[in-house]
């Protein structure tokens, strides 16, 4: 009998780097992660060492394909997925990163950024990319590689270096630098690609200052991405999937049809909207992206990103020292019987969608004498929902109206969070058996092109509801509640 095909998820992530085997009923089968140093050179910069996010995704890889292996399965297929906009410029002889890698957070090209608004450019890469001009974005990173390492732009222009997003980078290393590919969803996060035509823009690359010799060819998410070099698995192994980590997400949770919504609950957050085969221009401050391109059909999202979720349960025990674990944030919350008018505006690094406002910093309001851990855990947790609730505003307000909100992530362990989401969005919440939604996508796209899935429908039908939680508010509470945070969010603006 043959062995059991098995499909290897490379989910190279901010903080770490993940390797998990499925096999075709999406159960895990082994799971590796390794975690690498983020690098802050200055104020608002973060890097991360090209040769650690290489080292760390190849160590986990080999883990996970030797275990899943010894348990008697065959991995026939590898998917990447990956943090997205995060920017590589490396030597096309030999492969070595010229610079760091230039994370999706860093700030530096903020003033790039504004020279390009202040010269009008911005309704055009918003109409080609459907992103907005911000730093987050990969084109004005690559800008200043070139521009500040030496040679880089001559070198750039004589065809000898590369560029690549994430994926880019590791499919690179992982085919002995055979392959220079990405796929639609990474390429949309550049500010270079017409997600109209889906193609890379001669206008933008020209705007910013970026040559057409370093990009990547784009490909479908499931498609042939070359093998990986015999010498780094002892055989070679075909890549067949690839796409940005939220998007894969949305896969892994089987979001294939307009108006299918998932929300992403880690550090951040990050909410997407499928929207058919249809590109509609968020007129909301949200962003519009590319969900997926199969079979050269392209399917598009609205996104939403909120920049502090899990990250202000992480300032509950690192900064305030009121919880041990995380777990705690839910004992707590449900100790009181509401949150007794306090409100936190996490804003720590400023806002994200729908607001977009990085001058905006973090404030508590409502306390009183009575006030202590209790009401700050029930804040902090009831603001990752505020939040939710502005993003599902603007996209009801883009016209897209979500009859259930599919959720992942390290907060959705929390059950008492979960119930007031499904509340204040008056929209039921489901919480999936697999919440390794992100390498779940990635072995998904590898495993439709291996044919291990005749289609999406055979990956739709994989998909299993853990939990659902049913909005059961009143309406009137509803609303004093949602009253009570617009105020607090109108407050952290001025
Ligand atoms: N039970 C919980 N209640 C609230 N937050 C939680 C809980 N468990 C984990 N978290 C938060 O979830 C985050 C980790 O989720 P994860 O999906 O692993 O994030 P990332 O991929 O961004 O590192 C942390 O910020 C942590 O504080
Ligand atoms: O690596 P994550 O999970 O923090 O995701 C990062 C996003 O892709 C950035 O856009």
């Amino acid at each position: 009998m043959p062995a059991k095909p098995l499909l290897l998820a490379i989910d190279q992530g901010t903080t770490s780097s993940r390797a998990i085997v499925f096999d075709r009923a999406a159960r895990i089968v082994a799971l590796a992660q390794a975690e690498f140093p983020q690098l802050y050179p200055a104020d608002g910069w973060v890097e991360h060492n090209a040769e650690a996010i290489w080292s760390t995704t190849l160590e986990t890889a080999r883990q996970a394909l030797a275990e899943a292996e010894a348990k008697g399965g065959r991995v026939a297929a590898i998917g990447v997925t990956n943090q997205r906009e995060t920017t590589l410029v490396w030597e096309r002889d030999g492969g070595k990163s010229i610079h760091n890698a230039i994370v999706w957070q860093d700030r530096r090209t903020a003033d790039h950024c504004a020279r390009l608004n202040r010269e009008g450019a911005e309704d055009m890469i918003r109409a080609r990319t459907g992103l907005l001009l911000d730093p987050y974005f990969s084109a004005t990173k690559i800008a200043w590689i070139l521009d500040h390492v030496d040679d880089a732009r001559r070198a750039a222009e004589a065809g000898r270096l590369a560029f690549g997003t994430v994926d880019s980078f590791l499919i690179w290393r992982l085919t002995g630098g055979r392959v220079h590919a990405t796929d639609a969803t990474n390429a949309a996060r550049t500010s270079l690609f017409d997600i109209n035509r889906n193609e890379w823009d001669d206008e933008l690359l020209a705007l910013f200052g970026v040559p057409r010799s370093l990009l990547p060819a784009v490909l479908d998410c499931a498609a042939d991405f070359g093998e990986t070099d015999p010498a780094l698995f002892g055989r070679p192994i075909p890549i067949r999937g690839v796409a940005g980590d939220q998007q894969a997400a949305a896969i892994g949770q089987a979001c294939f049809a307009p108006g299918a919504i998932k929300s992403t609950y880690g550090t951040g957050c990050f909410v997407l909207t499928h929207t058919g085969d249809q590109f509609i221009l968020s007129k909301n401050n949200l962003l519009s992206t590319i969900a997926c391109r199969l079979d050269g059909q392209t399917s598009y999202a609205i996104e939403g990103s909120i920049f502090v979720a899990g990250a202000a349960v992480q300032w509950l025990r690192d900064g305030l020292g009121i919880i041990e674990t995380a777990g705690e944030s839910e004992t707590l919350a449900r100790s009181i019987p509401d949150n007794r008018g306090v409100y936190l505006v996490p804003a720590f690094t400023g806002l994200g969608a729908p607001h977009w406002a990085p001058e905006a910093r973090g404030l508590i309001c409502g306390l009183t004498r009575a006030s202590g851990p209790a009401e700050l855990a029930r804040a902090a947790l009831e603001s990752v929902v505020y939040q939710t609730t502005d993003l599902l505003a603007a996209i009801e307000a883009d016209g897209v109206k979500p009859d259930a909100l599919r959720v992942d992530g390290g907060m959705t362990a929390n059950a008492w969070l979960m119930q007031f989401l499904a509340d204040l969005l008056e929209l039921p919440v489901e919480r999936p058996e697999v919440m390794e939604t992100t390498a779940l996508g990635a072995a998904f796209l590898a495993g439709l092109k291996t044919g291990l899935y005749g289609s999406t429908d055979d990956v739709a039908a994989i998909w299993r509801r853990a939990a659902r939680f049913e909005p059961r508010m009143s309406e009137g509470e509803r609303a004093r509640l949602i009253e009570g945070w617009r105020k607090a969010v109108r407050r952290a603006l001025a």
